[in-house]
């Protein structure tokens, strides 16, 4: 299985198959601190992020917006003083496709490097 951190996503289109069971069975491995809740009939990939104050939480989101534009995928983000809340799906689709898995995995990334510094 390559790694979700390692691909790019692709251009989206209102036909693309949403990722099925076993694919999804295979893509939460690598993003284990994600949910997937059904909200309005979409599933979609929940994490809240912990930050020490509003301006990290701010930093943040920043750069994951960054990295949405770069992918041309948008979640979307609750940013509060101390957390950032963040949900991936495809619009298109209504649903998961393995775009947001990608995401997800790259949100995942961010906050590491976040941490780290
Ligand atoms: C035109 C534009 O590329 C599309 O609307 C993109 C933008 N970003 C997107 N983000 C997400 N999460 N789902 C989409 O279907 C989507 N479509």
């Amino acid at each position: 299985m390559d790694e979700l951190t390692q691909m790019k996503c692709e251009a989206c289109h209102a036909g693309a198959p949403k990722v099925t069971a076993e694919e999804v069975e295979i893509y939460r491995r690598q993003v284990p601190n994600w949910v997937i809740i059904e909200r309005d009939n979409v599933q979609r990939l929940e994490r809240v992020y912990k930050f020490k104050d509003f301006v990290a939480a701010l930093s943040f989101t920043q750069k994951v917006g960054r990295l949405a534009e770069d992918e041309g995928h948008h979640p979307a983000l609750l940013t509060e003083w101390g957390s950032v809340g963040v949900a991936w799906w495809t619009h298109k689709i209504h649903g998961l496709h393995r775009n947001d898995f990608i995401m997800a995995a790259k949100t995942d990334e961010i906050y590491h490097d976040f941490a780290a510094s």
